[in-house]
């Protein structure tokens, strides 16, 4: 019976052209009903939900008394006629010829009003859900568009180590693990690696997972999240802006070409998306933000870091990505150059998305001088014998780099308009979740 079947992908046929025509899907048993001889079954797969009618005088008796008490999630397959049906999803059913149940499913634990808690830990079956699948759909856009524009644009892709020996963004976020006979530390960022390769290849990305052990849990920290970084050598830190806004761009640019769909059922607004495909993107400094934030009543004074409040405050100033650069060098990393124009100044740059999601890159020019390297390290309070092989990329024909990383489930969290970033990763990873 399953020999020699096309099957279709439910959303290929959810169409005029298969009116009439014999079409075989498969997937998992949505919802279903019984009535008098009839049981209508609601199958949903990857790409959507189709009414499948079946007729016990086609099908027999005996699937459709099944099919009055098979429960939720049931795997199936079946082939029938089309036909035009509006009161179906989609418009269409499938009058079925014969239906097959492959796997049985009882009690299916996702009923619909569950608690955050129990659904994170049925995490492995929630994500079977219609909104968390669309997302999913989003994210591989994003993985992809992100690939294309560096691959199209002449950047060499390399594999630096996720298990590494220092910290890139602070003592406090480090994973330690066991490595033989010594410690070694889950990576925060690919950046040290990268800014190594770029002696050889000039111009390198990597998409890698990043560690984060952030205490608090927030709507927009991961402990694990996905990282996509650059770095070139000879670029200051405004040609590393115009690479990053040029990503973004392409990236924004590609969903609403393919995920259209996925956008519409989540009712993402696109006025706001449809005006960030085009850079530049705007540009103010640390000082301008400070006075911004003053001007709107926010108690923060100069030289203080920017957090998630305030940079909810300024993105309500702008209706497209924009860059904060130049901020204290005391509120940002060791490997930061200092502006040559006020050494107080560290050359980083933060693109932070509009709609209150704030940070979503951060990138900087990196400082290439051997002594104030070593200076920023030991005022940082690091040990610089940890960073021996990174100060010697500063002994050996030195030049001008930059780069920066761009957060994927941030991206996708701004792209998709979600509350949470958990939902823009089919596994989060946080502060006292690790199951699934
Ligand atoms: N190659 C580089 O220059 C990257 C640099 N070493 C770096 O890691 N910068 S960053 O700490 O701001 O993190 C970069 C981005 O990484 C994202 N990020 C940073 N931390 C997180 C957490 N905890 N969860 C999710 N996303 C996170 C966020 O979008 C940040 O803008
Ligand atoms: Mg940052």
């Amino acid at each position: 019976m399953v020999e020699n079947v096309v099957w279709y992908h439910i959303e290929d046929v959810l169409s005029d052209d298969f009116i009439g025509k014999k079409v075989c899907v498969r997937g998992w048993i949505y919802r279903r009903s019984v009535v008098g001889g009839k049981a209508f079954v609601r199958v949903r797969g990857s790409t959507g939900i189709i009414q499948v009618v079946v007729d016990r005088e086609k099908c027999g008796e005996e699937i459709v008394r099944i099919l009055k008490d098979i429960g939720l999630e049931a795997s199936v397959m079946t082939c029938g006629e089309l036909v035009k049906q509006p009161r179906a999803p989609g418009g269409y059913e499938v009058h079925a010829d014969w239906f097959r149940i492959v796997g049985y499913s009882r009690d299916f634990p996702i009923k619909g009003g569950e608690g955050i808690d129990y659904l994170l830990d049925n995490r492995h079956l929630w994500i079977r859900s219609r909104k968390l699948t669309e997302i999913m759909k989003i994210k591989h856009s994003v993985l992809k568009a992100g690939r294309e524009y560096f691959v199209e644009n002449d950047w060499w892709e390399v594999t630096p180590p996720i298990l590494t020996a220092s910290a890139v963004e602070g003592g406090a976020t480090l994973f330690p693990v066991k490595y033989f006979d010594k410690t070694a530390y889950l990576s925060q960022s690919a950046q040290l690696y990268l800014e190594a390769l770029i002696y050889s290849l000039e111009k390198v990305w990597s998409l890698t997972t990043s560690f984060r052990a952030e205490k608090s849990r927030t709507r927009r920290h991961l402990a694990e999240y996905w990282h996509l970084e650059a770095e070139a050598a000879w670029y200051n830190m405004e040609d590393m802006m115009r690479v990053a806004e040029e990503l973004v761009a392409y990236i924004v640019q590609y969903i609403l070409e393919h995920n259209k769909r996925q956008l519409e059922i989540l009712g993402r607004d696109l006025k706001i998306l449809k005006n960030s495909v085009e850079p530049p993107y705007p540009r103010i400094r640390y000082d301008e933000a400070i006075e911004i934030l003053q001007k709107k009543g926010v108690n923060i004074e100069w030289g203080d870091d920017l957090g998630a409040d305030e940079e909810r405050v300024l993105t309500m100033e702008f209706d497209k990505p924009f860059f904060i650069t130049h901020f204290p060098k005391e509120i940002k990393s060791f490997y930061m150059k200092l502006d040559p124009e006020n050494e107080k100044l560290a050359l980083g740059f933060d693109l932070l998305a509009p709609e209150g999601y704030g940070e979503i890159i951060g990138g900087s020019e990196r400082e290439d001088d051997y002594n104030k390297l070593l200076n920023r390290i030991i005022e940082q309070g690091y040990d610089p014998e940890d960073y021996k092989w990174y100060l010697d990329l500063r002994k050996y024909g030195s030049v001008p780099h930059s780069g920066f990383g761009l957060g994927i489930e941030r991206l996708v969290m701004w792209i998709a308009g979600l509350d949470h970033i958990r939902d823009a990763t089919p596994f989060p990873r946080f502060r006292g979740r690790i199951y699934p």
